[in-house]
């Protein structure tokens, strides 16, 4: 009699214990299925999960065969040690052969875990992400508790964890995907259109709060008809690609740099006062004057390199105390004609030169060359 109590004593126990672990995993499960985006799904199963399910650590394994993953990721995140991705699927086949499910791993037969390397962690639920039959990925949770992961324990809310991670992943992936068809040019890859006039209003918002000085420059490639015509379409295509990511790798992280139209870029630069603007911009002119940029296709005799130049107009913005919330559409729209009207002015004067004009007063030119 007393043994069967405590059987059934240790029955609810467990009971009890299974709900608390359940009700654990559903609640994590439910914060990613709300997730706003790649990255902060990331943050959850990389930095919350370790809190949430008391780890000592995190790791997720993705294969990222075609580099969707490393174009689509911010750079901070493709440097964090707890995101490996690879190009080939054999680090992945190796942990699961050829039917992925759920493992529990310890060192406690002395045998190193297969993850965490350098780590001193002791167990390891590894966690197989599996979507459409193919194994995507493979997370990691770690324990410096050798009892921790022990295979004797039920792997089923695991289980469910891991299609709810794989399906989360999958969706993130293809929401950012269709982020970037919206928001970049497909041929620079730098911010198109659309995204100039949503970064430069929340720029003009930004300093108007923060009274910190705006700067906008326009980009206009000379005489690029000519690149065409004489190289060849895909070779005009090079040269933009080429000169949009050399003024990219220019700039700051904070600045935005947007392909306006065919041949034009826009840059949008937060914090930066005229004298700024226009160093950056000469800089930029020089420089790109100095790119030769391979001709791949060129014909036995034919030019072997092209170079090009740029027609550049400046425009700064310095907010007032008596900025008004409200106008920061006509600031924008403001900035935008000046920065065009210089760039009018730099190809009226011959090309390949600057002009600056003052947004308080366009009509009087008070343009300054460089
Ligand atoms: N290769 C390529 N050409 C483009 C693209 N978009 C626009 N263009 C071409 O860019 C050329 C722009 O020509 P224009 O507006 O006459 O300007 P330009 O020849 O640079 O002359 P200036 O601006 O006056 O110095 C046109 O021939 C367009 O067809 C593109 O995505 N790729």
């Amino acid at each position: 009699m007393e043994n069967l109590s405590t059987t059934v004593n240790d029955l609810f126990q467990k009971a009890v214990q299974n709900e608390q672990i359940l009700r654990r995993y559903q609640q994590f499960e439910l914060k990613l299925l709300d997730h706003a985006g790649f990255e902060e799904l990331l943050d959850m199963l990389l930095r919350n999960a370790v809190d949430h399910f008391q780890l000592d650590n995190v790791e997720l394994w993705l294969y990222d065969p075609q580099d969707t993953l490393v174009e689509l990721l911010p750079e901070n995140y493709l440097n964090l040690p707890e995101l490996h991705l690879f190009s080939k699927s054999v680090p992945l086949d190796q942990l699961y052969g050829k039917h992925p499910s759920v493992r529990l791993v310890t060192t406690g037969d002395g045998t190193p875990l297969p993850v965490f390397e350098g780590e001193h962690l002791r167990s390891a639920a590894l966690i197989p992400l599996v979507r459409h039959g193919v194994l995507v990925g493979s997370l990691h949770f770690g324990s410096r508790g050798h009892q921790r992961f022990t295979l004797d324990k039920s792997t089923d809310f695991i289980d469910h964890l891991a299609s709810i991670v794989s399906v989360c992943l999958e969706n993130a992936v293809n929401l950012e995907r269709l982020h970037r068809l919206s928001m970049y040019d497909m041929l620079t890859k730098v911010k198109n259109r659309r995204a100039f006039h949503q970064a430069l209003d929340k720029e003009v918002s930004r300093a108007g709060r923060s009274g910190d000085p705006l700067s906008l420059l326009f980009v206009d490639l000379d005489y690029f008809k000519q690149i065409n015509d004489t190289y060849g379409h895909p070779m005009g295509d090079k040269v933009l690609k080429e000169v949009a990511q050399y003024i990219n790798e220019m700039l700051r992280k904070t600045d935005h740099v947007c392909r306006y139209g065919g041949e034009e870029f826009a840059l949008v630069l937060p914090n930066c006062g005229q004298q700024r603007a226009m160093e950056i911009a000469e800089r930029i002119r020089q420089q790109i004057s100095q790119l030769m940029i391979a001709n791949d296709d060129a014909e036995e005799d034919g030019c072997k390199e092209v170079s090009v130049t740029l027609s550049m107009g400046v425009c700064c913005w310095l907010p007032m105390n008596d900025f008004e919330e409200g106008s920061e559409d006509d600031i924008a729209k403001e900035l935008i004609a000046c920065s065009d009207q210089g760039v009018y002015l730099s190809k009226a004067a011959g090309r390949n030169c600057v002009h600056y004009i003052d947004l308080a007063e366009p009509e009087t030119n008070s343009s300054m060359k460089v």
